[in-house]
Formats: structure tokens, C-alpha cells, sequence
């Protein structure tokens, strides 16, 4: 792992996805770790240029690592809608953001993600108009926000989620010892990777890139 980031992905890591990795582990510590990790960063700015990804969204933005690696990613008439109850933890990094230049890709709505996805879909009739979504938000609500995301995203687009490996915790026993915070989301996770994997809307596959990242192709 080490290995991956010091040789691929250090050395190639935009100057300012650098700097607001390390603001963010200074100002954070520990909880830090909550940003996207690097390599799975470096894998989803691939994805979305191969795809041609234009219009994407985003649920949980935490400092924004994931959000600058997707405007980054994007063209430049890209658009990342991204949105996060934390507006405190979103304005760590948007010095970053600006410094980088893509702010005008970025809509910031400052809120939870269910309340703002049915906005989405109901208010602004923005159903099927989404090329990409990834999702790094509360994980005890993954599976409503899939019903949510098979609408806005087109059919052809892909939702991505993460930590669905949650720590590695989906392979272990339930009387196995694990961090409170792990065990409280484990069996969300578990009821949510069983629910993926039959749903045959989509085509899916699971990578184990950083916590665990769960790619959904919308099919119909
Ligand atoms: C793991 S962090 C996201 C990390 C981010 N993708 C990054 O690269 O730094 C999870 C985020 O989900 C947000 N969150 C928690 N509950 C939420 C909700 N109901 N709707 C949307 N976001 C939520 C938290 O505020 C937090 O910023």
C-alpha cells in the first residue's frame, strides 16, 4: 500500500489535492482519515475522464478531496454538485478548491443528502441528467440513497460508494473485536453490499481500493 502511494500516486498528486490533504490531517488529526484516500482518488479521476463524465454529484464532502480530485477531472463546462450537512469542514478545503481554479465547478448545497436529492428529482425535474454520483456519506442511509441516485443518474452513468469493505469488518464475525464506530455502521454496510449485488437494474463490481468502493452502471 505504501508501496502504491509512495512510486503512483504521491509523486503525481496535484500540488493543491497535496495541500488540502495535509491541512486536513493537521486540522482534523485522526478524523482526517475520513478523506478520500489518495490512490482510490487517483482511481476515480480515470474513471470519470474515460467515461467523459460532465455532470456529477456528490453526498459527503467532508474537506473535499474527493470533490477538487472530481473538478479536476471534469471539463471545463463540468458541474459537481456536492452536499453535506458540514459547511465548516467544506470551507477547510475550498481555499484549495479556488487556488485550483475549479470553484465554478462546484455547487455547494449545504445540507443532508436525502432532503437534497428529492429536491433534485421533485423541484428541479433533474432526473436521468447526472453522468456520475459518488457517495461518502452516512452509510445507515446508502440504500435510500441508491433509490434516489437510479433516478438522477442516466441510464448508461455510474454511482460509485464507498467504504463498503468498512475496514475490512464485511469479513469478519459479528463477536469479532472491532472499534465502536465500525460496528455501528457494520451491518448497514452488510445490508446494503447483499441489496447491490441482486439488484438487476444494474451491473456492478466491488474494488478494493482504499476502504472499498462499489461501482453501480445503471442498466435500466
Ligand atoms: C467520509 S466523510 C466524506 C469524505 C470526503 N469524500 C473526502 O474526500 O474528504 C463523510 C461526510 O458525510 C457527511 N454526512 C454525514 N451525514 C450526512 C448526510 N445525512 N447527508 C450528507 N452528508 C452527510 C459528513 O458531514 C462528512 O463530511
Amino acid at each position: 500500500m505504501q508501496y502504491v502511494l509512495q512510486t503512483a500516486v504521491y509523486p503525481r498528486e496535484h500540488q493543491q489535492l497535496k495541500d488540502l490533504r495535509e491541512t486536513t490531517i493537521e486540522k482534523y488529526k485522526l478524523l482526517s482519515h475520513m478523506g478520500t484516500a489518495p490512490d482510490e482518488g487517483q482511481f476515480l479521476s480515470m474513471l470519470l475522464k474515460l467515461m467523459k463524465a460532465r455532470k456529477t454529484l456528490e453526498l459527503g464532502v467532508f474537506t473535499g478531496y474527493s470533490l477538487l480530485t472530481t473538478a479536476l477531472a471534469l471539463p471545463a463546462d463540468g458541474e459537481v454538485i456536492a452536499i453535506d450537512p458540514d459547511k465548516e469542514a467544506y470551507e477547510v478545503g475550498l481555499p484549495f478548491i479556488q487556488k485550483a481554479g475549479m470553484d465554478k465547478k462546484v455547487k455547494f448545497i449545504n445540507s443532508k443528502g436525502a432532503s437534497a436529492l428529492d429536491d433534485l428529482i421533485n423541484k428541479e425535474k433533474q432526473e436521468g441528467e447526472f453522468d456520475f454520483a459518488f457517495v461518502d456519506a452516512d452509510k445507515g442511509n446508502y440504500k435510500n440513497y441508491h433509490e434516489q441516485l437510479m433516478k438522477l443518474v442516466k441510464v448508461g452513468g455510474v454511482i460509485a460508494y464507498d467504504n463498503t469493505l468498512w475496514y475490512g469488518s464485511v469479513a469478519q464475525q459479528e463477536e469479532d473485536p472491532m472499534p465502536d464506530f465500525v460496528r455501528e455502521s457494520r451491518a448497514a454496510i452488510l445490508e446494503f453490499n447483499a441489496l447491490i449485488a441482486s439488484d438487476l437494474r444494474i451491473e456492478m463490481c466491488q474494488i478494493s481500493v482504499g476502504d472499498g468502493l462499489t461501482l453501480c452502471r445503471r442498466l435500466t
